[in-house]
């Protein structure tokens, strides 16, 4: 089967790799579509992030969905010719997280296009079948494969708590951002400002109907959101830039008794954050990392038409073509590129 291997940074080689055979509790997939994440560039251009390191030829991507073509002897609710989301990172199913349910903070997940583990850059995947979820036929493999992304964002959401009639705050209009924009909105907010510093993102973010689009490069956070606000705030800022002017705003923007959930990851493990505000305030200050018991939901949202992720997308392209697809990903307007595999 046809596979993208990055072999060393910024260097794409396609091989010719054998077939997976799926194991008894397996799906073997045909792989549809898969979106380039930030987390794939900065791999493709530094070969690590933080303490993970490409040290042997990586399959990236795993933002994936496509086709069942074989399951598993045990596999049952599944069947050739299903399509499914697959969800990349799957835990031990066994330690105190996985019981209480928090199975994403699992210290034994293995993710997709993480390494040492391979990713969806290929022509099959054979995946855990509980972590294949099947498409109503209304919702394109495009979507299946956004459901990680939008995973990203309900989790950012519930992590907030965000409510009906909340003011929710977004930093950073990239994939990430948008989506927390999207569940947010699926959440109950009534009103979302988002910020960012490209003004094309921020147009963008602005047809997909945020109430405020701020260019903090321009404009000053914590005016422009009392404006908005009549001086109360925010009662949510969820970061999704990972600039660290960015993380420390977000204590501008939240009101009195609000909160603050981080998803952006900062270059640098530490970001210089005025405890005493946190303190005197009374912020809810939550970390959130990844997703749990997301997709079923985020498949809900997109077979309902009440969320959008296929928008974002701004170009698709071929598993041939992964070069150009990853240096058309880098362009600072670039919202989404995908990785598109014919029809198995
Ligand atoms: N916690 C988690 O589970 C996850 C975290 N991430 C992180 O979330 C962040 C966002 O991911 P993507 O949207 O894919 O990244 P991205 O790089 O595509 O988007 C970030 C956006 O922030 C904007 N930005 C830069 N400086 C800014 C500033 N000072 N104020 C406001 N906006 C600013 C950029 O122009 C860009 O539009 C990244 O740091 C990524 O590593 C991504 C996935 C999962
Ligand atoms: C941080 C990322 O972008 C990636 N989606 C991951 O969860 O590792």
């Amino acid at each position: 089967m046809r596979t993208a291997v990055l072999v060393e940074p910024t260097e794409f080689e396609l091989q010719d790799r054998e077939r997976p055979t799926p194991g008894p509790d397996d799906v073997l997939v045909a792989i549809r579509d898969v979106g380039i994440c930030g987390s794939d560039i900065h791999y493709y251009e530094h070969g690590r992030i933080g303490d993970y390191v490409v040290e042997e030829p990586l399959v990236l991507g795993h933002e994936s969905a496509g086709e069942v073509v074989e399951v598993g002897e045990n596999v049952s609710g599944l069947e050739a010719g299903d399509r499914v989301a697959l969800e990349p990172g799957v835990p031990c199913r066994r330690c105190g997280h996985c019981k209480r349910g928090e199975y994403h903070l699992c210290e034994s997940v293995e993710f997709m296009a993480t390494p040492p583990h391979d990713g969806a850059f290929a022509e099959y995947v054979s995946w855990p079948a509980d972590f294949a979820y099947r498409l109503p036929e209304t919702v394109s493999t495009v979507e299946g494969a956004l459901c990680e992304p939008l995973s990203v964002g309900l989790h950012a959401a519930q992590r907030g708590n965000v409510g009906t009639g909340d003011t929710v705050l977004v930093t950073g209009a990239g994939p990430i951002g948008l989506t927390v924009a999207e569940a947010v909105r699926a959440a109950g907010a009534t009103d979302v400002l988002i910020t960012d510093v490209v003004p094309e993102k921020l147009a963008f973010a602005r047809e997909r109907g945020v109430d405020r689009a701020i260019d903090v490069r321009e404009t000053d956070l914590a005016t422009a959101v009392d404006e908005y606000t009549d001086g109360v705030g925010a009662d949510v800022v969820v970061e999704a830039s990972g600039a660290e002017p960015s993380i420390r705003s977000t204590l501008e923007g939240v009101r009195r008794g609000g909160t603050v959930v981080l998803v952006g990851l900062s270059e640098e493990a530490e970001v210089p954050f005025d405890v005493l505000e946190v303190i005197d305030n009374e912020i809810d200050v939550h970390g959130s990392f990844r997703y749990a018991n997301t997709y079923p939901a985020a498949i809900d949202l997109l077979a309902d038409g009440v969320v959008d992720v296929e928008g974002m997308v701004d170009f698709r392209s071929s598993l041939e073509d992964v070069d150009d697809a990853f240096d058309r990903a880098m362009e600072p307007t670039v919202i989404k590129g995908m990785i598109s595999l014919d029809d198995a």
